[in-house]
């Protein structure tokens, strides 16, 4: 979408509350103009003393306090009906913003820190807000101000609304040259935000390893060249808008010196009367007033489109086009319980210096039968969780190298390939919620609650239950962020219960249960293969106890399937699963 497209999309979402608000505003610019000409009438009535001059008098100050009073509502109105569309499009953009995070594959993610993105979210649109709510009003303030306050003052004199305007003329052209500074000054000051974000992010997610490892100092250091460089930016924005804002007021102040000595010739002229004169004055100051708010409006401007273009850089991502597909239920329902079969997968990462010589996965070809469980068996570094990344189609693919049971997996939407397949990875990730919400998260189905016996199955089968039950709230007790609260192999159990919740036809378990001991590991297994009867496991792990009782296993080696069949014709047939399992066999008798 181009800037000015989503300009027009988000003013569109307001069209009639904006349309409101130009009405309001008009009235009370007609309404500021009027009211100096009453005013003007009642002072050249206040030098005659005849009783229709007093009657013309007190009926010229009753139109002056009429005008009041509806100028005063009609500006509350004008205000609730310009500033609350931009509370509602920072809404919607905040929603935008996030639906779209929650659809760009993980390419985006890679590149754009989290921090970065916090950052737009708060302060960009923050800008956008001012942008689309006092930007609006002010612009139509100026707008009609302008416009309407010299035609009042040309039908007062021509000549002196000339010479009025010079000052103004002159202050605006200096204005010009210190805004046009601001605006890169603007754009430096939103970057430098974003930096610190992405950079007190990092740091705060490594704060346990900075106080072990005393880098509090370092750190410190670091954070305060960000900070400071974002202090000098906002210095120099103050700098210039200290010199150049107060150029306006100074023009004020010259154009009242005009008025009073060219308005006191033509008085003595008898080309002008008081009246007029303090009508001129009074004509001088709603000219000035927002010319005054220009600076204040041009900076709201240039925030606004310098934010624009950092929600943007989000939401002109393109969301890849078959991720837009999404399958009816019947077209699901056809698909479910079908084979996984991988024929000739090759990957490397794009961001690799030569992406052919460097190829993690290299010419894989395996298939998994429904209900089939199948183990994975690698070294560290050996391409598991490359090749788990493939399968859960995280990793953009080629296409013809993935098929659930005839259909392409990059030809579905990568929403719809999730309701199939689940992955429980290395790193569990707990939110900052109670136990019980960790393992419902996100499993509510068409509005049914998910029932608490189910979880509370789910967590025995992860042999999680008895943890749970001696903890003080149970399964209600809060794990703190990231789960702090909780030992790694509590993680990786809760991260399992998680993934036993949601039905799904295959299950993929990416070393899961690393820090589980051997016994654990076997019992979860069991709990697993339980549940699961009817759905497909895979089961990535370095370790030959986890794998054992597959119905297949794989040996992945540098990327390659060095060796594949069951745990006993593996033992006979590749000496690396052999050695692999003695050596283990050992760890294991030796931790007992
Ligand atoms: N995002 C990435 N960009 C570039 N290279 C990567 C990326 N992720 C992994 N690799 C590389 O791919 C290779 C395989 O990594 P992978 O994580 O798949 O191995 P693994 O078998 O799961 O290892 P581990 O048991 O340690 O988790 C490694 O050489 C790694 O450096």
């Amino acid at each position: 979408m181009t800037k000015s497209k989503f300009i027009m999309h988000y003013l569109l979402l307001n069209k009639f509350s904006y349309l409101l608000a130009i009405v309001c505003i008009f009235i009370v610019n007609y309404l500021q103009v009027e009211i100096p000409r009453y005013i003007q009438l009642a002072v050249d009535l206040l030098n005659q003393s005849t009783l229709e001059s007093k009657a013309g008098l007190v009926e010229n100050v009753e139109w002056v306090i009429a005008l009041s009073v509806v100028m005063v509502v009609v500006r509350i109105l004008s205000r609730m009906y310009a500033l609350n569309p931009g509370r509602i499009t920072e809404a919607a953009l905040k929603n935008d913003v996030f639906h779209r995070l929650n659809r760009l594959p993980s390419t985006f993610h890679d590149k754009f820190a989290s921090g970065k993105l916090i950052s737009i979210i708060n302060n960009d649109l923050n800008g956008i807000r001012l942008f689309y709510g006092i930007g609006f009003l002010q612009l139509f303030n100026i707008l009609f101000a302008l416009s309407l306050t010299p035609i009042w003052m040309w039908k007062i004199s021509p000549e002196l609304t000339l010479y009025s305007v010079i000052p103004i003329a002159i202050a605006a052209i200096i204005f010009r040259i210190g805004f046009r500074k601001l605006r890169a000054l603007h754009a430096e000051r939103l970057n430098r935000l974003q930096d610190l974000s992405e950079q007190l992010m990092n740091y705060l997610s490594g704060i346990d390893l900075i106080k072990n490892q005393q880098m509090g100092d370092w750190v410190t250091n670091e954070v305060n060249k960000v900070n400071r460089r974002l202090y000098d930016c906002t210095m120099q924005i103050a700098k210039i808008q200290t010199i150049y804002m107060p150029i306006l007021d100074y023009a004020n102040h010259f154009m009242k010196v005009l008025i009073l000595g060219l308005g006191g010739y033509y008085l003595l002229q008898a080309k002008l009367t008081i009246g007029e004169i303090t009508a001129f004055l009074s004509y001088s100051v709603l000219l000035a007033l927002p010319l005054m708010h220009l600076g204040r409006i041009v900076t709201v401007y240039q925030m606004g489109m310098i934010s624009i273009d950092s929600v943007q850089n989000i939401l002109n991502n393109a969301v890849p086009s078959t991720d837009m597909l999404r399958m009816d239920d019947n077209e699901k329902s056809a698909l479910r319980r079908s084979t996984l079969s991988v024929q000739n997968l090759s990957y490397g990462y794009p961001n690799a210096k030569d992406k052919q010589s460097q190829m993690v996965l290299k010419d894989l070809s395996f298939s998994i039968e429904p209900g089939e469980k199948v183990g994975v068996l690698g070294s560290i570094g050996a391409g598991k969780s490359t090749l788990v990344n493939c399968l859960n189609h995280h990793l953009s693919l080629d296409p013809g190298q993935i098929f659930w049971g005839d259909k392409d997996i990059t030809q579905v939407s990568r929403q719809d390939w999730r309701s199939y397949v689940r992955t429980i990875t290395q790193d569990p990730f707990l939110f900052s919620a109670t136990i019980s919400e960790n393992v419902k998260f996100g499993a509510k189905r068409k509005n049914q609650d998910v029932d608490e016996l189910d979880v509370a199955q789910v967590l025995e089968l992860s042999q999680l239950q008895e943890d749970v039950q001696r903890f003080g709230a149970r399964d209600q007790t809060l794990v703190g962020e990231k789960g702090i609260m909780l030992s790694g192999g509590q993680k990786q159990r809760l991260s399992i219960a998680r993934a036993l919740l949601t039905p799904s036809d295959l299950i993929i378990m990416d070393n899961v249960l690393s820090a589980v001991d051997y016994e654990t590991e076997r019992t979860i297994l069991k709990g697993v293969f339980n549940r699961i009867q009817e759905q497909s496991l895979l089961v990535v792990s370095h370790r030959v106890s986890a794998l054992e009782y597959m119905d297949k296993i794989l040996v992945l080696e540098q990327g390659e399937i060095i060796a594949r069949g069951t745990h006993a014709e593996l033992l006979e047939s590749s000496s690396y699963y052999r050695q692999t399992w003695e050596l283990q066999q050992h760890e294991s008798e030796a931790s007992a």
